[in-house]
C-alpha cells in the first residue's frame, strides 16, 4: 500500500492564492536590538535556529531559502548615534530596517513566503516596507501585541522605536518629524489605515489611544478576546481588512501579544495576555485563508529570565510560525 506523500508544504503551496512559490519559505533573521534598550532579543534568531526551526520548517516539506549576512546586522551600527528628538538610536534602526526591506521584497518578489525572525519590532517598518512594495496597497495587516507600536516620533515618551514602526509605515508622521535627511526618509507611506487590524491589545499609550481613534484604526484588545472568543474576534478582524479573504496578508506577531506565563522571556511583558491556543489559533485560522504573504515573529529575549522561561518562549516563537505555516491544518 503506497500512498502519495502529501506535506504541509503542498497543501499550503496549493491553498496559497499569491504565492507562485508557496512551498518555499525565504527566511530573514534579524539579530537586532536598536529599536529598544534591552540586549538579548539580538539573539532571538539564532535561539530559534538552535532550536531547530529551519529542520521543523523543511520537515513539513518546504524549500528554505535564508537571506544572506545576517551578521551585518550586528556590525552596521554607527560609531555615533544621538537622538534625534525623542528617538533612541535613530540611524542604525532606520540602517537596519532598510536592509529588512531588501530582503523581504526579494523573498516576496520570487514568489516566497516571508518569515522574519527578530529582533525587536522596530524592523517591522523594513518588513511591511518589503512585502507591500511587492504587493501594493492592497495587502492587509494582521498586528497581534499586547501593544500597538504606533507612537509617532513626537509622541513617543519612551523613544524607543520598537514603539514606533506603525506610524511610519501609515504615513502619520508629520513632514518635520520625517525630514528631508532622516534616516527613516527611505519609507514612504505604504499601508493604508483601513487595511491593518490588531488583536491582543492590553497596554496602549494615551497618545496612541488618540491615534487610533482619529484615523478608525480597528484594534480587538483582549477584552474583545474575552468578550467575544478568539474565533470570532479573529473573524472579525479578518472581515474588517480582508472581507472576500481575496487580499495578501502581512501578519506582524510579537510574541509578547501572548501571556507572560506562557511567553516570559520578552522586554515588555505584559499580563492578561492570550492563551497558548488562542495564539496559535490566530495563525491557523491565517494560515487557512491561503492568503498569507509574510510573516514575523519579533521580541523574544533569550537573555531575560531563567532558562525554563527561554526556552518555553523559544519553542512557543517557533511553533506559531509552524502554525502560520499550516502545521495544524489537516
Ligand atoms: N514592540 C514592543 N514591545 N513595543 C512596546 C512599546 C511600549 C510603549 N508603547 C513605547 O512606545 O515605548
Ligand atoms: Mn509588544
Ligand atoms: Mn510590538
Amino acid at each position: 500500500m503506497s500512498q502519495a506523500k502529501v506535506t504541509d508544504a503542498q497543501l499550503m503551496a496549493d491553498r496559497s492564492k499569491f504565492l507562485k512559490n508557496g512551498d518555499t519559505v525565504g527566511i530573514t533573521c534579524v539579530p537586532f536590538s536598536g529599536g529598544q534598550p534591552k540586549g538579548g532579543v539580538d539573539d532571538g534568531p539564532i535561539e530559534m535556529i538552535r532550536f531547530g526551526i529551519l529542520d521543523q520548517i523543511q520537515g513539513m516539506g518546504y524549500q528554505i531559502e535564508l537571506s544572506e549576512g545576517m551578521d551585518k546586522y550586528r556590525t552596521m551600527q554607527p560609531a555615533s548615534d544621538p537622538p534625534i528628538g525623542n528617538m533612541k538610536n535613530p540611524r542604525y534602526v532606520g540602517m537596519a530596517a532598510r536592509r529588512v526591506a531588501e530582503q523581504v521584497q526579494s523573498h516576496c518578489k520570487q514568489g516566497r513566503l516571508a518569515v522574519t525572525l527578530g529582533g525587536d519590532h522596530s524592523i517591522a517598518m523594513g518588513t511591511l516596507a518589503g512585502s507591500s512594495s511587492v504587493y501594493g496597497s492592497d495587502m492587509c495587516v494582521v498586528w497581534v501585541d499586547a501593544h500597538a507600536d504606533i507612537n509617532t516620533p513626537s509622541s513617543t515618551d519612551s523613544g524607543n522605536l520598537h514603539g514606533c514602526p506603525l506610524s511610519f509605515v501609515l504615513g502619520l508622521c508629520d513632514k518635520d518629524e520625517v525630514p528631508a535627511n532622516s534616516p527613516f526618509e527611505w519609507i514612504k507611506p505604504c499601508i493604508r489605515k483601513n487595511r491593518l487590524v490588531y488583536i491582543g491589545l492590553r497596554d496602549v499609550d494615551a497618545a496612541e489611544k488618540v491615534i487610533l481613534r482619529k484615523h478608525g484604526i480597528r484594534a480587538f484588545s483582549m477584552h474583545d478576546v474575552d468578550k467575544h472568543g478568539i474565533g470570532r474576534v479573529v473573524e472579525m478582524a479578518l472581515d474588517h481588512v480582508n472581507p472576500d479573504r481575496s487580499r495578501p496578508i502581512h501578519m506582524s506577531f510579537d510574541v509578547d501579544a501572548l501571556d507572560p506565563s506562557v511567553a516570559p522571556a520578552t522586554g515588555t511583558p505584559v499580563r492578561g495576555g492570550l492563551t497558548f491556543r488562542e495564539g496559535h489559533y490566530i495563525c491557523e485560522a491565517v494560515a487557512e485563508t491561503g492568503c498569507l504573504v509574510a510573516l514575523d515573529l519579533v521580541e523574544v529575549n533569550p537573555l531575560l529570565g531563567d532558562p525554563e522561561s527561554l526556552r518555553q518562549t523559544v519553542a512557543v516563537g517557533c511553533s506559531l510560525v509552524r502554525s502560520s505555516l499550516g502545521e495544524s491544518l489537516l
